[in-house]
């Protein structure tokens, strides 16, 4: 049965410009402690906002259902599903797409969706400045410092050399100041002009906290056109000024990584018994400030008949070899054992699912992403370890990684 967005409504009153629409939503579902997602997809201009009527639907134990009969909603995926950082769905209880500002997806027989109806025809002056995103209920994570990340790396080539792992992506989290009078709506808005590429997220939801981020790396998308995507993103070196991507030169080192990221999305495919894939790459890529090596794949699902790839494909690949390492297993014992702190939503997934229309899903690699805390932001970066990976330099790219998420704090 296909479960179709709830019906279009309109705004009530008079439509405000496009940024008070989102704190509007926003402070309503702030408000009233509810689970809200923004974002902005790669290639596009208009945001899309998603949220729940109620914080217990969208806890969820399974990763989604990539198909036209799933529910419409957000994914919020964690590194690691546990008690601490649940998986989360968010229903599209209400639905609002940029592109159409002056309509809501919602049931108007739901009393809280009425709620947000009648709030929104009100006056705004008194809404609260800054709103009231959710705080996580963790503790800040420990933070690795440049002698404890040398360390981490020596182990990771160790493992790698004793034969424990083929490859591992070890990582850290930092610290960073909130600048003064620090608005994350308004960061939304930046990251999406400055990151025109990437796909530009705001999820604050009871539990998890607020995230914001601009991953550069597709986990599994179907489009309006039935293909079903996936990309292996690895490898990185800045983006010097003035250079061309296409003039990038790449170490071994690099393309080794790569490579081991694309086997293992074949070896996804091989398991299940798909073969008539498309496989395009590797080329290099631009993500903010950095390069990086990319292979893509491509399934036309109107001419493949496999319903369900989107979902098995999912299930395999997360966490993909490029956030967790090879063989996988292994690589995420080795980063239970060593790296020595929570990664909570750092390179879990996120994304629309059946939205802005049944059938048509994109989940991201959360990536180049920060945690709000009161005063303070918690940055995330990785790099993937080889065996002739170098600390100094395994530092520098996790320093390089943190100023694209960075750069909205200064
Ligand atoms: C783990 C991260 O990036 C991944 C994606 C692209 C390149 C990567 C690398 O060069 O190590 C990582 O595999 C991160 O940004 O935190």
């Amino acid at each position: 049965m296909s479960q179709p967005l709830p019906r279009i409504v309109a705004w009530p009153g008079t439509v405000p410009a496009l940024p008070e629409q989102l704190q509007q939503l926003l402070t309503f579902a702030l408000q009233q402690q509810l689970p809200v997602a923004v974002w902005r997809l790669p290639g596009t201009e208009h945001a899309q906002l998603c949220l729940s009527l109620s914080a217990d639907s969208a806890l969820t134990g399974l990763p989604p259902a990539l198909t036209p009969e799933a529910p419409a909603g957000f994914a919020f995926f964690p590194f690691r599903d546990s008690d601490h950082n649940p998986a989360l769905f968010l229903p599209a209880d209400i639905y609002w797409h940029a592109v159409a500002p002056d309509q809501l997806h919602l049931d108007s027989t739901d009393s809280r969706a009425s709620q947000l109806l009648a709030f929104l025809a009100t006056e705004h002056a008194n809404d609260p400045d800054p709103l009231p995103w959710h705080l996580s209920t963790q503790p800040v994570p420990h933070t690795t410092s440049q002698d404890e990340y040398f360390r981490l790396v020596e182990t990771g080539v160790a493992a790698i050399k004793s034969g424990q792992v083929v490859k591992v992506v070890s990582s850290r989290a930092a610290r960073r100041p909130l600048p003064e009078g620090f608005d994350a709506l308004r960061a939304f808005g930046a990251l999406c002009s400055r990151y025109p590429r990437a796909f530009v997220s705001l999820v604050s939801a009871p539990g998890a906290g607020t995230w914001l981020g601009a991953s550069p790396e597709v986990l599994a998308e179907i489009d309006e056109n039935g293909v079903f995507r996936t990309m292996a993103l690895a490898g990185t070196q800045p983006l010097a000024p003035g250079a061309l991507p296409q003039h990038a030169i790449w170490r071994q080192k690099e393309i080794e990584e790569q490579a081991l990221v694309a086997r293992y999305i074949v070896s996804c495919f091989k398991q299940l018994r798909l073969r008539e894939y498309d496989e395009t790459g590797p080329r290099t890529v631009v993500a903010g400030q950095l390069l990086h090596l990319r292979t893509d794949f491509a399934v036309n699902l109107r001419q493949v008949p496999f319903p369900t790839l989107g979902t098995d494909m999912l299930r395999l690949l997360h966490p993909t070899s490029a956030v967790g390492g090879m063989p996988r297993q292994a690589a995420l014992n080795f980063l239970l054992a060593h790296e020595g702190y929570d990664r909570a939503y750092y390179s879990g997934f996120l994304g629309p699912v059946n939205l802005p229309q049944a059938g048509v899903s994109r989940l991201f690699v959360n990536l180049r992403c920060l945690q709000l805390h009161p005063h303070e932001a918690v940055l995330y970066a990785g790099t993937g370890l080889t065996v002739d990976s170098d600390p100094e330099r395994e530092w520098q790219e996790t320093e390089m990684k943190l100023s694209t998420i960075g750069a909205i704090l200064r």
